[in-house]
Formats: C-alpha cells, structure tokens, sequence
C-alpha cells in the first residue's frame, strides 16, 4: 500500500463506537486527511478464534468477523485506502504481532494505543497502563516494526498521553523514536487528567524538536476544534499534524475548511451513508443520536431513540421532513458549477480535452471550475500546464490528489468517473452528486483518436464522437436529471 505521509494532515482520532466507517467516510469526504479506526484489542482478532477476512461485494468492503457468529469486527472501505489507521490494544508484543498481521495488508497504518486511561485497558497492562512499563511498549513497538511495518510496507505508530513531568515524556519520547515507528500522537493530558481540564501545551515545542531529531512524524491531539484551529496549531507548533476527537464526535464536519454542516443536515448525511454501507443497526443509532441532540424536534429524536430498524429510523426523519423540507442537503447547482474527472489515466484524459471545442461546451454549460484527479499512480509532471488554455474561456483547472479526492466530490456539481472506479462513483453517488460514468474501454478509443487526430490537427474528428456526444448531452441535462449514467 505504500508508506503513509504524514506532513499537513487534519485526521479523525481514534474513537470506540464513533470512529466505525460511517464516521470514517463522512470525515473524509468533509476534508479529513487521514482517519484512525476505533480501537480494536488484539485477543479481538486473535482469541479463540482468528477473524476472518471477507470480501463483501454488497456493501464494496473488507468486512473482518469473528466466527462462530461472524460479528462484523471492522469493515474497510476501498476510499479508505492509504488514508486508514487501523489502532491496536495490546499489552504483548507477540499478540500484538499476529493480530497486526491479519489487517496489515488492508489498512496504510498501524497505530499502538499507549493512552487509554480506562479500567479495563490499564489493568490488563493495555493503553496508558504501557506508559507504566516503557520496557514492554518499546518491546511491542520493536516487534510491530520489525514483523509487520516492514514486511507488509505499513506504517507504524504509537499515541500516548504526557507524563508527569516534562523530563520524564522527553525521555520517553526519544525512546520511542529509537523503535523505527514513523509517526507519535501526542495527547496534551497526562493520564489522570479528565478531558475537561484543557490539552497542555507548554513544552510541544521541546517534543516536536526531539521528534524532528529523530525524523519521526509528530502529531497532536487535545483540544483541537476543527480544521481552522487544526491549521493554526500544525503552523504554530510546526506539526505534522492534528487528531481531533470530541469536536468530530460532536459533529464530523468540523473538517470542512468552509466550516461546519448544521447538525440537522449532518444527521441526515449519517444516515444515509450508514444505509449505504449497511452498518450495524445499534451502532448508527447511537452516533445518529448524538449527532441529532438539541438539533430536532423532541418527538422526532425520541422516534429515533426508540426505533428498533433502520425503517423506524426512516419514519423519524419522515416525521421530520413533515416540519421541513431537508431535502435541502441536495444542494441545487448554483450559477457557477464545478465539473470533475476522475479517472485512473488522467493525464490522458487532460491532454484529451484540453481542445478549443471542450473548453467552449464547458463554458457554455456554466462550469468555472474543472477538477481533474489525479491518482497516486500518476505523476504531477505527466500533467501538461493547461491552465492558461482554460483559463481564457473562465474556467479554473484544478488537479485533486487521492488526499483531496472526498471535498472535491463534495465541490462538484456533476463528476464524470470511470466504471470501474467504484470508490469514486461510491462517493459521487452517496453524496448524491451527477454522475456520469464511462468504462476504460469507452476512454481509451478517446485518447487514441485524440493523439491521432492531434497528428492530423483535426480534433475532435468523428470516431470521438461518441464520448463527446454523450458527454456534453449529459453534461447539458444534468441540471434536470439526479443521476446520470452513460
Ligand atoms: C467517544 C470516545 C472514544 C475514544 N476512543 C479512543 C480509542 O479508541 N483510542 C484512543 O487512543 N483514544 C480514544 N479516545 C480519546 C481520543 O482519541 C482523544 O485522545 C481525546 O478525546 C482527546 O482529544 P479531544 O480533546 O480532541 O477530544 C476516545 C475519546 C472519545 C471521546
């Protein structure tokens, strides 16, 4: 999968029951670079019996279960990928090791709960019990490294909270630098400090430096509020980046650079990509009633309270939408529209509609930005500078990156994507944008027509017809039409 980059990311921290895929997906797609799974102990993925790695074609996902019952333990979703920290509760590193071993390949980070003040994780030596016993979590740091990080190409990371004394987390600190992990999350509270008690940051600067030393990513979690203040914090302190818990806990659109959703239409966004990626029941019912307090009507969030099926959650927001029309989060294109490509070779594609008579139908369609995507496969130096081709018909060329990819769906008015990227056309249809959908084979008789036609400066000729004709007939009905597919 490739070794994470860590520089400038605004991630959602891990977060038992909150962080399952719903809330994933939804950060992600609001501006969240990286995500952190919930955490998973290891004698969950290794005790009794191994969890098993299923392929679920229903819902697009890795789904891990746990036989006899085959309880969903963690679902993965392919837009998840290079972006997903899988976090582990261990206090061994043998077990740590095997059950790293069963998600390594699924996820681009593995990251060791040393911070989890809780009852059950500190007395079975688990989480800030570690912060207690340097010598074992530097064992199974070592282990992870050495048995998973490298022969599976995973990043490895640790989270850990302050300890009492400036001296004592340096310390601490520089061994945990010695281990080969790639990145730390430090938590600004020690251990017996409650979350109400504000994140202390009064020697950042010291860890960050040591950090820097030793060339290991540092990043930060306490008190972050969402993405401007995320922004503010990575500059001033010189991070590599921000987890936020709480603010995303309360409301997962706190990763919008434009700010946040308003809760109502944050629940109704929830709900819909629990359906889509069938979550457990019990689960979106408790996030969705979090999300939901104060934000509706109290007959409406009891409804939801008591539902006991994804129908009777329906019916309260049916009930809901008796009071107002929230059909609202359908944003209606507006007079300036974002277009978006999104292909697995789209530096070809680029080059392919960098023409005169494209430039012009775009124009006409209203579209003032266009955003093509670029996949990590592909280079920023096969993209030819178009900009200024563009530019003089009024619209703005964009190049979005894997990182970038879920808000610039959410920019977009109509996104033009191939068949068989189904985690683009998953996130274009779940966020209930155009979607205008084309196979490879389709592209591919584009691009050679093209390059044959650039030969004979006769662009765009009539083998090319095809795909402009549908094209641009979708692109000019899309006002009309919800969803649209060649
Ligand atoms: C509901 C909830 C669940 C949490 N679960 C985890 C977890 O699984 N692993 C972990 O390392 N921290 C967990 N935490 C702690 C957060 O990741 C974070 O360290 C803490 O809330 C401070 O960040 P904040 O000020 O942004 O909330 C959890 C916090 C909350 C509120």
């Amino acid at each position: 999968m490739g070794l994470l980059n860590y520089s400038n990311k605004i991630c959602l921290a891990p977060m038992v029951r909150i962080g399952e895929l719903p809330t994933r997906l939804l950060a992600l797609r609001y501006g969240a670079n990286l995500v952190w799974g919930p955490e998973i102990v290891d004698k969950a993925l290794v005790g009794g019996t191994l969890v098993q790695r299923i392929v679920n074609d229903r819902v697009n996902c890795i789904d891990f279960v746990k036989p006899p019952t085959n309880k969903v333990l963690f679902r993965v979703h392919p837009l998840e990928a290079n972006r997903l920290v899988f976090q582990l509760g261990s206090a061994s590193p043998d077990l740590a090791v095997q059950a790293a071993k069963l998600v390594a390949d699924d996820v681009a980070g593995i990251d060791l709960n040393c911070g989890c003040p809780k009852h059950f994780s500190v007395h079975a030596g688990m989480g800030a019990g570690l912060l207690k016993e340097p010598d074992r979590l530097i064992s199974i740091l070592r282990a992870l490294v050495k048995e998973v990080g490298v022969p599976h190409n995973v990043s490895i990371s640790c989270k850990i909270r302050l300890l009492e004394t400036k001296e004592k987390t340096l310390a601490l600190v520089e061994r945990l630098c010695s281990t080969g992990i790639r990145a730390i999350t430090i938590h600004c509270r020690t251990t017996p400090m409650r979350n109400t008690e504000p994140a202390n940051r009064g020697y950042l600067h010291d860890i960050v430096d040591l950090c820097k030393k030793h060339n290991v990513a540092i990043l930060v979690n306490g008190d972050v509020s969402g993405y401007e203040d995320g922004k503010k914090l990575i500059e001033q302190y010189k991070l590599d980046g921000v987890l936020i818990a709480r603010a995303a806990e309360k409301n997962v659109s706190c990763f919008r650079s434009e700010g946040p959703l308003s809760n109502r239409n944050l629940a109704l966004d929830y709900l819909k990509m629990a359906l889509e990626v069938e979550n457990n029941f019990g689960n979106t019912k408790y996030c969705l009633t979090q999300i939901m307090q104060g934000a509706f009507r109290k007959d409406v969030r009891q409804a939801a309270q008591c539902a006991k099926s994804y129908d009777e959650l329906k019916n309260a927001f049916a009930l809901e939408q008796k009071h107002s029309d929230a059909s609202g989060i359908v944003s209606a294109p507006g007079h300036e529209k974002s277009i978006m490509f999104a292909f697995e070779n789209s530096s070809k594609l680029l080059k392919a509609l960098s023409n005169e008579i494209t430039a012009k139908q775009l124009a006409a369609s209203s579209f003032t930005k266009l955003i093509v995507y670029k996949p990590d496969s592909e280079k920023i130096e096969d993209y030819p500078d178009y900009n200024e081709k563009f530019k003089s018909h009024g619209i703005d060329l964009m190049i979005a990156s894997t990182d970038d990819l879920a808000s610039k769906i959410g920019q977009s008015n109509l996104i033009v994507c191939s068949k068989e990227e189904h985690s683009i056309s998953f996130e274009a249809l779940s966020t209930h944008k155009q979607i205008l959908q084309f196979s490879s084979t389709e592209l591919e008789s584009l691009y050679n027509t093209q390059e044959e036609s650039n030969r004979a400066n006769d662009f765009p000729n009539a083998q090319a017809d095809f795909f402009y004709d549908i094209l641009f007939k979708k692109i000019k009905g899309f006002n009309t039409k919800k969803e649209v597919t060649a």
